[in-house]
């Protein structure tokens, strides 16, 4: 019923070569780069014209210099050809609002690395039978899948604690979701995790369905961190140590915290504090639910 595969469009930049991982791991380095200089960038001040050439003369000898590389190494593929986040992703919803209004409810789960995102998820599938789809869960056993293209490129950005690019996990959890609906008709989707970046965002409701609420759960960083070190111990979660930790909430807070902005100007947010034990906070989130007439 639904088209099951990875299109052909959404992988042609992933499809030229396997050096192409080589060019996601350089645009891995620049969305690190572009996150944390945000904080530095600063408009006007005290830069006068003498300032300004240093800069200026280095910026020219740099291009001149790029040119000349990208003239002697034009086998690889120029960055902007096969950049997945630059595409944006064209079609219409599988499950459009109007024809789906009610057999299709969209929860969105945010919250920090180690908010308490799975555990709550959990306990809500076990009492109100929720489809829990988790984006992270999806990536890594897309990793682990022999033989995935995707695999080694998964890996790199989990470690890094980065965004992989959206076509993956959109068709992941496009396909999952097709997948529970054709099995068991329409249901509440809890959709742990994502998105996690706008582009996601704005590119899911476009092709799947429409988010109905986020759940998000707020909480405090040392808190997360010692749950997530914590976890570490047993997990065997190539991102559960203090360096890939940092890296992930820096990433939350730059890239992911926009997106719960963004809902919330839409007035779709209910918010729950995770600091206190699994079923206080589980407590407030079905109540959170219930008046929401979510449950
Ligand atoms: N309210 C809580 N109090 C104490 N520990 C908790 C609480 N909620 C979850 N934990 C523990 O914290 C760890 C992280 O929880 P969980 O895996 O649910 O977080 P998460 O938000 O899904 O994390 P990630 O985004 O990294 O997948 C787990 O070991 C879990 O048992
Ligand atoms: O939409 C998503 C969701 C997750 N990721 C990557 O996976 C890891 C782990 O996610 P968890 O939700 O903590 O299991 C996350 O740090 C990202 O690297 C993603 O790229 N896109």
């Amino acid at each position: 019923m639904f088209n099951r595969g990875i299109s052909t469009r959404t992988i042609r930049w992933v499809s030229v070569n396997r050096s192409c991982l080589n060019t996601f791991k350089l645009r891995a380095t620049q969305q690190q780069k572009e996150t944390t200089s945000r904080f530095y960038s600063t408009s006007g001040g005290s830069g006068g014209k003498t300032n300004h050439f240093i800069p200026l003369t280095l910026l020219g000898i740099g291009a001149i210099g790029l040119t000349y590389y990208n003239m002697n190494n034009n086998s690889k593929p120029p960055l902007a050809a096969i950049d997945p986040t630059n595409a944006s992703i064209q079609g219409s919803p599988l499950f459009p609002s109007d024809k789906y209004p009610e057999s299709i409810n969209i929860v969105f789960v945010l919250g920090g690395p180690g908010s308490g995102k799975g555990t709550q998820c959990a306990k809500l599938v076990d009492d109100f039978k929720f489809i829990h789809l988790s984006a992270g869960d999806l990536l890594r056993k897309e990793q682990n899948t022999p033989g995935s293209e995707f695999g080694d490129l998964i890996a790199h950005f989990i470690k890094e604690g980065l965004i992989v690019p959206q076509e993956i996990t959109i068709n992941l959890l496009k396909n999952a979701i097709a997948e529970s609906y054709e099995k068991n008709g329409g249901r509440n989707f809890l959709i742990d995790g994502f998105p996690r970046k706008m582009d996601q965002a704005l590119s899911f409701e476009k092709i799947v369905s429409e988010g109905k609420l986020v759940l998000y759960f707020e909480c405090p960083e040392e808190v997360m961190l010692q749950r997530l070190l914590n976890r570490g111990k047993t997990s065997g979660r190539a991102d559960d140590n203090l360096e890939s930790i940092k890296k992930r909430f820096t990433t939350f807070i730059q890239t992911s915290m926009p997106v719960v902005e963004y809902f919330a100007d839409q007035n779709k947010v209910v918010k729950v504090n995770c600091n206190e034990p699994v079923d206080a906070v589980y407590k407030h989130v079905v109540q959170q639910f219930k008046e929401k007439k979510i449950i």
